[in-house]
């Protein structure tokens, strides 16, 4: 288990294994273009070299067999920037991605073994060289993806070794021993690079889901999933400035439970906390985009809702209130019923006064025998 895993829920947390993959992948096809061109020009300085030492139509053949390859990893590269793949898109690149390199790596090995088959000592020794410095390449070259780091690798190297170790000559089996160890020593050093790199996304990935996790605790109400008092307020605040800036109306509907203390009493806390969620989602069936709903604390509940006239904010307090009283909670095959007692106001842009206004409003639903919808107006109360 990852020392972050514990602050993240099962559903915070993505796939990361895969992440890390795409990832990695997005890292290979920026870092590894260079190595399109850089192929070509060292089969050219390749060719020059072994001018007089190899048949010319082996080399040629070789190296129009090795720029077709380059010109489809090329072609490759450029599909890859005009789509640019998004997201988890990427991973339908890898096996495009993996069987060109795959090709050029063996066209390299496979090559160069034939012009060894055909060279004296001192031109073998040149050639491995190349051999040497190529694979020494797809170390830095593709060590985001273990695999393909080793594929190349053991693709351009291994053939020619191989040949070494068996034909006799000593120079060529020490060379081919000496080979040996370095692909050893690079594999290791690859593996531990790759599973380095892979530790290093997953951190950022933790990093970057805790913290985002973090933020919506900080404005959410745990229990409803509605903004909480705080976010409530600091939300408000700001739409309330816009409303009063663009001169649109403003409303608030505060919304407190009946008898919630009968129902706690009843049936049990854990009842009331449900309770509570099944009143939180008959507000937000009914909100708009822009409307803000949040739990004051306790069974109390307040909707900003922008663009809403006093005579709006009404009718959707009463379809709440009504929904309320006629759409019960099950519980254990028992219908468990929570009316409400709602204020609505439209005063002014000042939360605070709006509340206020509204909690006035709601003091009067209760007093009248709850389970109503009564506004505030800055002549009098009028009750629904
Ligand atoms: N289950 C549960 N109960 C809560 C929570 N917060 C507050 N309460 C309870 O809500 C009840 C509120 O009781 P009162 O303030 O007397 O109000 P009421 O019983 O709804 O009566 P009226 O508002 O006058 O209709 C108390 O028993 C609190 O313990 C909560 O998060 N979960």
């Amino acid at each position: 288990m990852h020392p972050l895993e514990h602050v993240l829920s099962d559903d915070a947390a993505p796939d990361f294994a895969l992440r890390v993959q795409a990832d990695q992948l997005r890292l290979l096809f920026r870092q590894s273009f260079p190595a399109v061109y850089i192929s070509v020009v060292v089969a050219l300085v390749v060719c020059q070299t072994l001018w007089t030492e190899v048949r010319h139509e082996l080399l040629l053949g070789w190296l129009f067999l090795l720029c077709l390859c380059s010109l489809v990893r090329y072609t490759l590269f450029r599909l890859y920037w005009q789509r640019k793949p998004q997201g988890m898109q990427i991973l339908a690149w890898e096996k495009p991605y993996a069987l060109t390199l795959f090709a050029t790596s063996l066209i390299w090995g496979l090559g160069i073994l034939w012009f060894v088959s055909e060279s004296t000592p001192l031109y073998r020794l040149v050639e491995f060289l190349f051999l040497l410095g190529m694979s020494a390449g797809a170390f830095s070259h593709y060590s985001a993806r273990r695999y393909m780091v080793m594929g190349a690798m053991t693709s351009v190297l291994l053939p020619t070794t191989i040949w070494f170790l068996f034909c006799g000559q000593s120079m060529e089996v020490s060379l081919s021993i000496a080979a040996l160890l370095f692909v050893c020593v690079l594999i290791q050093a690859g593996n531990a690079m790759s599973a380095a790199q892979a530790e290093n996304l997953k951190l950022t990935y933790y990093l970057e889901a805790a913290r985002h996790k973090a933020e919506q605790m900080a404005h959410t109400d745990e229990l409803t999933g509605l903004e909480n008092r705080r976010a409530f307020f600091d939300q408000g605040q700001a739409l309330a400035s816009y409303c009063e800036r663009n001169r649109r109306p403003l409303s608030v509907v505060m919304i407190d439970a009946d008898n919630f203390k009968q129902i706690n009493d009843r049936f049990g806390h854990a009842v009331g906390d449900a309770v509570l969620r099944h009143l939180a989602g008959h507000m937000k069936a009914r909100r708009r985009k822009s409307d803000i709903c949040g739990r004051l604390g306790g069974e109390e509940f307040a909707m900003l809702l922008p663009d809403t006239s006093l005579g709006e904010a009404m009718l959707l307090a009463e379809r709440l209130c009504q929904a309320c009283a006629t759409l019960p909670m099950s519980v254990e095959g028992e219908a468990v019923l929570s009316t409400v007692s709602i204020g609505v106001a439209s005063e002014g842009y000042s939360i605070e006064y709006l509340l206020s206004c509204a909690d006035e409003a709601l003091y009067q639903a209760k007093a009248a025998g709850r389970n109503r919808v009564v506004a505030w107006t800055n002549r009098d109360i009028i009750a629904s």
